[in-house]
C-alpha cells in the first residue's frame, strides 16, 4: 500500500474523464474539447446540455428535441409539492432542495436502471424539475403563489420567471443563461466527487445528486455565493467594503468569493465573465455603486492577500440584480450543476471502479486487551440474570 497522503486530496487525480478539465497553465476550462467561456458567450445552456449528456453540441433539430423533452418533463408530482409545503418556514433552501430531490426519486420509475439511456432520460427529467423545486420550494415557504413553468419561454427565462414571477428581458435572460453555463460543469469539485463516490457503489443518479446538494451547501463551496451577497449588503459602500474586508482579514477570517483550490493565484475565468455581466446589469439598472463596491473588494484582496475572485464573487451581485433572493443563489448553482453531475454519474456508471481509499492511521498501535476489570463484573451480572 502506498503511504502517500495529501490532505484534501490536493492535486490527486481521482478519476479519468472525457467531460472537462481545468487547464490552469492556459487559463482554460475545457468542456469536451470546447472552452467554457466561449460556450457561455456563443451557445445557450441547452446546447451545453447536449454537449455534456450526448458528447456533441446539438444542431438546431437536436436543440429543439432537447427543449421538447424538457418541456414534456415539466410538472412536479402532487406529493412532492405537498411535502415542500410541510417544511418549516426556516428550512434552509438547500435543505428544501435536498428533500425535494429525494422525494422526487420515489416517483421515477427508472430510478434503479443505470443504463446510459435511462440515466440520460432521468437527467432530462431532473433538468426540468430541479429548477421547479428551487422556485416552488422558496415560494411555498415564503407563502407566495406558486408559478407553473411556461414552456413558451427559453429554459433559462422560464427558470428566472418561476423564481421572480416576472418574465425577464432579453438582457436578463441572456445573462442568467450565461451564469447557468458557467456554473454547469467544473471538472472535479467536492460536490461532483461526492456524486461520483456515491455512484461508484452502483447507487442511483438521484442519490448521487442529493449527496452533491449537501456538499455544495457548504460555504467553502457553493454556499459562498450567498455569503458574498451578505457581505456586500453589510458593507453598503465602496469604503465600507474595504473596511469590512480589512477587519475580517485582521481577525484571520476567510473572505468569501476569493481563492480556489485549483486556480488560487490566478483569476477564475468565469469570475471575469460575470464581472462583465455585472457591469452591464449595473449600468442597465442604474446601480453602478454595486459594481464599484465589488471592484474595490477585488482590489483590496489582491493588495492584501494576492487572491483573486472566484465565480461566486461576481455571480452573487449578478443574481441580486436579476431579482433572485439571496437564499436561492446556491440552489440555482446546484440546478445549473445538475447537468455536469448527471454527466459524471453517467460516466461513472459506464466505467465504474468502486472508490475505496485507505488511511494513515494515527490511533494507538498495539491492541488493548478487551476484557478489563471494569467489564468483567457486568458480564457476570448479565449471566446471573
Ligand atoms: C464555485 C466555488 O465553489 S469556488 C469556491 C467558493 N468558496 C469560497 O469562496 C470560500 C472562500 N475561499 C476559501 O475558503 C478557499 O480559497 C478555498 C476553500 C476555496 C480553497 O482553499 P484551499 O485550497 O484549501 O486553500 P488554503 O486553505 O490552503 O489557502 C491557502 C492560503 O490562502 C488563504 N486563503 C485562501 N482563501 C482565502 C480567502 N477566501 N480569504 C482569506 N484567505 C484565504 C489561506 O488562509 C491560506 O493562507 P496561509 O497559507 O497564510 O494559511
Ligand atoms: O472547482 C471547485 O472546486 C469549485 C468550483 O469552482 C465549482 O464547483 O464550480
Amino acid at each position: 500500500m502506498s503511504d502517500l497522503y495529501l490532505p484534501g486530496l490536493e492535486n490527486v487525480v481521482a478519476s479519468e474523464t472525457g467531460i472537462s478539465y481545468l487547464d490552469v497553465e492556459k487559463e482554460e476550462i475545457v468542456i469536451r474539447g470546447y472552452d467554457l467561456i466561449e460556450l457561455a458567450q456563443q451557445a445557450v445552456y441547452l446546447d451545453v446540455a447536449g454537449l455534456l449528456l450526448d458528447g456533441e453540441l446539438p444542431d438546431e433539430a437536436g436543440r429543439a428535441a432537447l427543449e421538447a423533452s424538457i418541456a414534456d418533463a415539466y410538472g412536479l408530482p402532487q406529493n412532492v409539492r405537498a411535502i415542500l409545503h410541510l417544511l418549516p418556514a426556516n428550512t434552509p433552501a438547500m435543505d428544501v432542495l435536498r428533500t425535494g430531490i429525494s422525494v422526487l426519486s420515489s416517483y421515477d420509475e427508472e430510478l434503479d436502471d443505470r443504463s446510459p439511456e435511462a440515466n440520460r432520460r432521468k437527467a432530462i427529467r431532473l433538468l426540468a424539475r430541479v429548477p421547479q423545486i428551487v422556485a416552488y420550494g422558496h415560494r411555498a415557504l415564503t407563502k407566495q403563489p406558486l408559478i407553473e413553468p411556461d414552456s413558451s419561454l427559453s429554459y433559462s427565462a422560464n427558470f428566472l420567471y418561476m423564481i421572480t414571477g416576472k418574465v425577464p428581458s432579453a438582457l436578463e435572460a441572456g445573462i442568467f443563461d450565461q451564469s447557468l453555463i458557467v456554473y454547469s460543469e467544473h471538472e472535479m469539485p467536492n460536490s461532483t466527487f461526492t456524486a461520483r463516490v456515491i455512484a461508484s457503489t452502483q447507487s442511483d443518479l438521484y442519490g448521487a445528486l442529493v449527496g452533491a446538494v449537501a456538499s455544495l451547501k457548504g460555504t467553502l463551496h457553493g454556499g459562498a455565493n450567498e455569503a458574498v451577497m451578505e457581505m456586500l449588503l453589510e458593507a453598503g459602500s465602496e469604503d465600507g467594503m474595504e473596511a469590512l474586508i480589512k477587519e475580517r482579514l485582521a481577525r484571520r477570517e476567510r473572505i468569501m468569493g476569493f481563492g480556489h483550490r485549483v486556480y488560487m493565484r490566478k483569476p477564475d475565468p468565469r469570475a471575469l465573465l460575470m464581472k462583465d455581466a455585472l457591469a452591464l446589469l449595473a449600468a442597465h439598472f442604474g446601480q453602478p455603486d454595486l459594481y464599484h463596491m465589488c471592484v474595490r473588494g477585488e482590489e483590496v484582496m489582491r493588495r492584501e492577500k494576492e487572491l483573486h475572485p472566484n465565480l461566486d464573487y461576481y455571480a452573487a451581485p449578478v443574481y441580486h440584480l436579476l431579482g433572485i433572493p439571496t437564499a436561492l443563489f446556491t440552489p440555482v448553482f446546484l440546478a445549473a450543476r445538475t447537468l455536469g453531475i448527471s454527466a459524471h454519474v453517467m460516466e461513472q456508471h459506464a466505467h465504474n471502479r468502486l472508490f475505496r481509499p485507505r488511511v494513515r492511521y494515527t490511533g494507538p498501535r498495539g491492541l488493548h486487551p478487551l476484557i478489563t476489570d471494569q467489564l468483567l463484573p457486568e458480564r457476570e451480572e448479565d449471566e446471573e440474570e
